[in-house]
């Protein structure tokens, strides 16, 4: 039989292109681009009065607008890159979605601080409208009150330095259990990616469900699934008014299967832990005990529901683990890159810890240039180079320049952290700039916003860096590395791979020998 339901996705996959699967491509090819192009100018017509002063930016192309721009490159250099021609606030048209890019500390605070209320919001999206349960998370929500709600018990509840502290158990298990795999391949060279993951992703489970979380590997894997089909521009979220498109490309379905399972995982666990409590009146020390504590208090304004549950964890995994994970990688990268850095890091911990046989999360306080390197990671490496986007809330204005309702914001982090007119040699990577410097990821210095700021900045800091800090600790008071045989540290590559999300494209490759001295 004939594929019919989905000839686009079917005629793009198989490498036996039969013809009528080509005709039928082309068929729906001129179809769909006549009434792209209907819709165009019908929009254009309707929108026509009344025009907003909007920032400059490159010229547009009829339906796609400035897509073609974007592609090719990784996007916060595609933005850096036409930012140098049109400025530091910029008008896109990807797609349907009109988009201003800010590109400057400057700017930044323009919209972290002078606008936060008014594109305090998220852009609607495809992935969250199946994957978050309707966008009830935090993570990808609306802006409103129940939102603050979930941001409040988020920020207080879930995620504050006293509750991240009391997982100290489980990231020094998951840590220790890293380094003896680490000891294990001594003197063979070891892709660091995988078990740095591993290690993350367990941390952040054990966090949520506790000990015995008996689906968690299935669980693993499938948050793997969604941070690939999460970071990307995705063509069915710059034509919203296509619904199809995300039925034709594919999406859709992958996205449902996945969320089908994830829930039935969270039902089980959710299941399991309901009759626990009833049963034997257990308690745990992870955030699904705080999280039904909560709801079972009922004294919320707006009611949590299982599912709202389920979406917070969603953005507990998809937020925190690799985020993390690539944190690790990038900081030995620049570490193998830089025997300078790694030798004095090296010396400091190994002086901090000496004479120690296994080291406890309390000795990390003592460490000042482990965490300026971490910073300087985070800096030239932000795992978010874009952040996430806003969506305006508010008609407001940004230099000057008109922001009309539903405009998606993006800050591109990325260009404000190499901006040679705040940073000196901003393309070095250089732990000591950040000695005797007051500049912080808190949010309050918009040169330098990994984690972003505002009402929508990370709420997960404390628990990202802790485990990155321990690990990386580990890691240099137990071993000594070097690169494979053959490599010198100028050959260690720094390419970014494709993605919303800034991963390493070659997965670190690095030869652990123990420190014979301890
Ligand atoms: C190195 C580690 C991490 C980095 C660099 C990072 C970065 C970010 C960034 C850039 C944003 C968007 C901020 C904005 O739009 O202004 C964000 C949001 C968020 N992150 Fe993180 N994150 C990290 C770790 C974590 C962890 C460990 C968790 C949870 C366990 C987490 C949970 C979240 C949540 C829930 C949001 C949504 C906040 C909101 O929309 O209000 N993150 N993160």
């Amino acid at each position: 039989m004939e594929a019919t339901t989905s000839p686009f996705t079917t005629s793009l996959t198989l490498s036996s292109l039969s013809v009528t699967m080509a005709i039928d491509f082309t068929f729906l090819f001129i179809v769909f681009s006549l009434i792209l192009s209907f819709f165009f100018i019908l929009n254009k017509k309707t929108n026509g009065s009344n025009t907003p002063n909007l920032p400059p930016g490159p010229p547009k192309l009829p339906i796609i607008g400035n897509i073609h721009q974007i592609t090719g490159a990784l996007p916060h250099h595609s933005f850096r890159h036409l930012a140098k021609k049109y400025g530091p606030i910029m008008h896109l048209q990807l797609g349907q979605i009109s988009t201003i890019v800010v590109s400057s500390p400057r700017l930044a605070k323009d919209v972290f601080k002078t606008n936060d209320l008014a594109l305090a919001s998220r852009p609607s999206s495809v992935f969250g409208d199946i994957v978050l349960y309707g966008s009830t998370d935090v993570a990808l929500g609306p802006y409103g009150d129940y939102w603050r709600q979930l941001k409040k018990i988020i920020t207080v509840e879930l995620l504050s330095n006293k509750k991240v502290r009391s997982f100290s158990s489980f990231r020094q298990q998951e840590v220790d259990s890293f380094t003896q795999f680490i000891r294990s391949a001594c003197g063979k060279p070891v892709t660091l990616r995988e078990k740095v993951t591993e290690m993350i992703n367990n941390i952040v489970c054990k966090s949520s469900f506790g000990e015995h979380c008996k689906q968690q590997d299935v669980l693993i894997e499938l948050v793997d699934e969604l941070g690939i089909l999460v970071s990307g521009f995705y063509v069915a979220d710059l034509f919203p008014e296509f619904g199809f498109l995300s039925v034709i490309s594919g999406m859709k379905s992958k996205l449902n299967t996945i969320h089908k399972s994830l829930d039935k995982i969270f039902d089980e666990i959710f299941e399991d832990r309901k009759s626990r409590k009833s049963l034997k009146g257990e308690s745990d020390n992870d955030l699904l005990d705080v999280l039904f504590t909560i709801k079972e208090s009922g004294g919320l304004q707006f009611p949590i529901t299982d599912d709202n549950i389920k979406a917070v964890f969603v953005n507990m995994f998809t937020g925190g683990t690799d985020t993390s994970a690539m944190t690790i990688e990038w900081a030995m990268s620049e570490m193998m890159k830089n025997p300078n850095v790694m030798e004095k890091a090296q010396k400091e911990v190994r002086e901090t810890f000496k004479g120690k046989k296994t080291i406890v999360e309390a000795d990390l306080e003592d460490l000042v240039y482990l965490k300026l390197i971490i910073k300087e990671t985070l800096r030239l490496h932000p795992p978010l180079p874009l952040l996430l986007p806003r969506e305006c809330i508010e008609q407001c204005q940004i230099d000057g320049y008109d922001i009309p309702l539903k405009t998606k914001v993006i800050v591109n982090a990325f260009a404000c952290a190499v901006d040679p007119e705040y940073w000196d040699d901003a393309e070095s990577f250089k732990p000591e700039r950040f000695d005797k410097s007051s500049v912080d990821f808190m949010g309050t210095n918009f040169e330098f916003v990994p984690f972003g700021a505002g009402r929508r900045m990370c709420p997960g800091i404390t628990f990202g860096l802790i485990s990155i800090e321990f690990a990386l600790a580990q890691m240099l008071y137990y071993f000594n590395w070097q690169l494979p045989s053959g490599l010198s540290p100028k050959d260690v590559d720094m390419t970014e791979n494709d993605g919303a999300t800034a991963t390493k494209k070659v997965p670190l490759s690095v030869m652990p020998t123990l420190n014979s001295s301890i």
